[in-house]
């Protein structure tokens, strides 16, 4: 991943206040990257960054929204890490609520175990990420390698 990275920030709606908090203390370092989010998530995180650089006369980051989480937004963001479009994930999901798209959502964060995407589902392993030197510096993650399994042998009989 290169030093400017596309971070990806989603949250459920009982942790909303909670990434907006999270946003509006950590803008300043924010706004060096690009963003992306889901649907709703997208449209805090915009109008959040937007007063901020307003107040501190920076230009605003452009924030891409995906569709709404339980509309597939998950989903879409888990493609985007398939495609190596996504260098961190910022998603604070809900523990004590189920979610009409709970299969959605454990996909996406099995997909970034298998990516080895740096993940944060609270404030302080996103406040850990946030404030580590790899945050603006180029960094490789280490994929460990499927060729075995896309390779193998396949039993039809
Ligand atoms: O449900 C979500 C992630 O699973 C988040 O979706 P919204 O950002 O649209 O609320």
């Amino acid at each position: 991943m290169k030093k400017k990275k596309n971070i990806a920030i989603v949250a459920h709606d009982n942790r909303k206040k909670d990434i907006i908090e999270w946003v509006s203390f950590n803008w300043m370092e924010l706004v060096q990257h690009n963003l992306i989010c889901t649907g709703t998530t997208g449209k805090l995180v915009e109008e959040t960054l937007a007063f901020k650089c307003l107040e501190n006369s920076v230009v605003p980051p452009t924030v891409t929204r995906l569709k709404s989480g339980p509309l597939g937004g998950d989903q879409q963001l888990g493609a985007l890490i398939v495609n190596g479009e996504v260098d961190i994930l910022i998603f604070f999901w809900d523990p004590m609520q189920p979610q009409p798209h709970d299969v959605d959502v454990k996909a996406l964060l099995r997909i970034t175990v298998l990516y080895n995407i740096p993940t944060a589902s609270n404030r302080s392993t996103a406040d850990f990420i946030v404030s580590s030197s790899l945050f603006h510096e180029s960094y490789q993650p280490i994929v460990k390698d499927y060729a075995g399994y896309i390779t193998r042998e396949v039993d039809v009989t």
